[in-house]
């Protein structure tokens, strides 16, 4: 049976590459430096093996110039170039990678990367120009050719005088158009910002004629022109610097060159791993929050570099969300890249990027709080949030790797404290971890509530963001002591006693207590005689898995509204007031109703909840006065 080949209509084949591969035109650029380097790096590459080749770096270097008047932008490399067969088979034919079969060729080390592996690279070009021509002189060939094409109709060839090996590409950009601006990329700065935002790190120097209005002389005012050639690279990535020789300031300025923040940086991790994925890290915790931090806008990632080359601005696949507040970068040779090197295919590497720094992230996180417990503080009263949504979101996932990044105000120490210090001096006898609710630790320190736990000597959790309470019933437990609000059930501090005396007197006025469950009605779900308040006289506690704190919480959510925390009314039996219930449900019983009525807005006032009906309960307070 015959075989036969498959055809391509190459004219189609490249207008689609043009047109669909890559989201942004100016990545054009990134992929002709891209290819200059690798040029050079052959040469490197070449002359590790054969002695006939020497290689001094000083003389290797790409120069990108603009023409406006040409209306042209050339990419001169001082490369490997190209013969008469390599230019038509690489640049003649789509698809095909000279690059990736130089790597095959040469048996590459480990560390040694060359950048092209695709063989569509070049072609971008097409996306700006309307026509480029190639100039070029191989390492291996006295002659030097001329290649040219206008992205449809084939391409010529012809030999050229060209002295220096190397390549020299010309673009003849196209004329603007109502939606495309060409000209941007003749523009010396727009150019120069492309240049450092794709190829900072390409690690031969990338050099432009940068022009500078100055004053003539020191005194003269004035101004005139001058261009100079320099180099717009870094080349060396602070990331493949060495730790020792880096100082605090180096890490600030590049945080600032970055823009990762207008701050400075509060703390920074520089991350070297060599195992089972390699990749280099630097990363930031800023110091203020974002102003867009918890919001919808905000993007969590990090800026993801292959080689050195930039391939996502903000990876978000490399961030937990808990951790979504870390700025940085991270560079990895090991990744497989797509062809418009845009978007990562779904790829092991990244996971484990991704599982390893976010293990590094919470080391580093442990020994700030350990070794540098002030930073901690002011990271976590900026970001500590995000940790507590991290506990809660997800089920519960990932709560066992945060608890002990949380911090807590205290009632007894009257500063942030960890669950760890708190479960480490609890009292022998102490069954929970208490802790209160409320706007503010002001508001929380005078709950009726908790002035029973606070007096018997017991620590108390001050928790005054609306996220706490839910965080801590996803944990359920630390470290095998379960956590109680102060204001639900039983609080397990009363002693024998104090509870025979509370039994002796339920018994003895259940019926007042059943009447005021009776006018409230639906409103509580009961009304009981109090073991936990001292001096107030009522107040509201809730049973089961709501809380009152929760309840606000999800009626504020869109979906939550029918959400209800199972109310109990507690009266203090050794305040003055209880000794007129009983004496006005003997008596009175419109003042009892009276009072019933008064004594549970009151406690709905405590608890900071809306009164159903003010006017009547000035009424009732009216009524009682006169
Ligand atoms: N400046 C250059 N000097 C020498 N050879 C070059 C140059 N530019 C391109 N080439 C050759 O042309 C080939 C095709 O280039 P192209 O940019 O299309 O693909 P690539 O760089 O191999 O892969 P990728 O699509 O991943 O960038 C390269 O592999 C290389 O062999």
């Amino acid at each position: 049976m015959e075989k036969k080949q498959f055809q391509a209509e190459s004219q189609r084949l490249l207008e689609m590459m043009v047109h669909s591969i890559y989201s942004q035109k100016e990545i054009f650029i990134r992929e002709l430096i891209s290819n200059a380097s690798d040029a050079i790096d052959k040469i490197y590459y070449k002359a590790l093996t054969d002695d006939s080749i020497s290689f001094n770096k000083d003389d290797y270097f790409i120069k990108v110039t603009a023409d406006k008047d040409k209306r042209t932008l050339t990419i001169l490399d001082t490369g490997i170039g190209m013969t008469k067969e390599e230019l038509e088979s690489n640049l003649g034919t789509i698809a095909k990678s000279g690059s990736l079969a130089f790597k095959k060729e040469i048996e590459m080390e480990e560390g040694q990367e060359i950048i092209g592996q695709f063989g569509v690279g070049f072609y971008s070009s097409f996306m700006v120009a309307d026509k480029v021509t190639v100039y070029t002189k191989s390492l291996y060939s006295d002659e030097g050719y001329k290649w040219e094409s206008d992205g449809q109709d084939g391409y010529t060839i012809e030999t050229y005088d060209k002295d220096i090996v190397g390549t020299e590409i010309v673009l003849h950009l196209k004329e603007d158009t109502e939606d495309e601006d060409y000209t941007k990329f003749l523009e010396e700065f727009q150019l120069r910002s492309i240049i450092k935002k794709h190829s900072d790190f390409i690690r031969y120097p990338i050099k432009m004629d940068i022009t500078k209005t100055e004053p003539k002389s020191e005194d003269d005012d004035e101004l005139v022109e001058t261009t100079e050639e320099e180099i717009i690279n870094s080349m060396v990535p602070i990331w493949r610097k060495n730790k020792q020789e880096l100082k605090k300031e180096d890490y600030e300025s590049f945080y600032q060159e970055k823009h990762f923040g207008f701050d400075q940086p509060l703390s920074y991790q520089h991350i070297s791993v060599d195992g089972m994925v390699r990749f280099q890290s630097i990363l930031y915790i800023p110091e203020q929050l974002p102003f867009n931090y918890y919001s919808q806008d905000f993007e969590k990632g990090l800026e993801l570099y292959s080689n050195g080359v930039l391939i996502m601005e903000k990876c978000a696949d490399l961030l937990p969300d808990h951790f979504s507040f870390i700025r940085g970068v991270v560079d990895s040779e090991d990744l497989s890249l797509n062809i418009s090197r845009e978007i990562l295919q779904q790829d092991r590497q990244v996971k484990r990027i991704a599982n390893n720094l976010e293990k590094k992230i919470k080391n580093h996180l442990q020994s700030m709080l350990k070794n540098e417990r002030d930073k901690y503080e002011t990271f976590f009263n900026v970001f500590g949030k995000q940790l507590k949504y991290g506990v809660y979101a997800d089920f519960g996932a990932n709560k066992d790797k945060l608890q002990d990044l949380l911090l807590f105000f205290s009632s007894k120490e009257e500063k942030l404290v960890s669950l760890k210090e708190y479960r480490e001096r609890m009292k022998e006898d102490q069954k929970f971890i208490y802790y209160a609710t409320g706007e503010s630790h002001d508001k929380i320190a005078k709950l009726p509530q908790i002035e029973l736990v606070t007096d018997k000597g017991y620590e108390v959790l001050y928790f005054t963001d609306e996220v706490d309470e839910f965080a801590i019933k996803m944990l359920m437990n630390y470290d095998d002591k379960e956590f109680k609000n102060v204001s639900s059930g039983d609080l397990g501090i009363e002693n024998e006693e104090e509870k025979k005396e509370i039994e002796k007197q339920k018994e003895e006025h259940q019926d007042i207590l059943k009447d005021m469950k009776e006018l409230l009605g639906t409103k509580v779900k009961e009304v009981r005689l109090s073991s936990r308040l001292k001096s107030h006289p009522v107040c509201l506690s809730a049973e089961g898995d709501v809380s009152i704190d929760m309840e606000k919480v999800l009626q504020q959510m869109p979906d939550g509204q029918s959400v209800q925390a199972d109310k109990v009314l507690e009266i203090n039996t050794k305040h003055d007031i209880f000794q007129s219930l009983i004496q006005t449900h003997q008596t009175d019983k419109e003042k009892f109703t009276l009072y019933t009525n008064i004594l549970y807005n009151q406690a709905l006032l405590i608890e900071g909840l809306p009164i159903e009906d003010p006017v009547a309960l000035t009424n009732d307070m009216c009524k009682v006065m006169v």
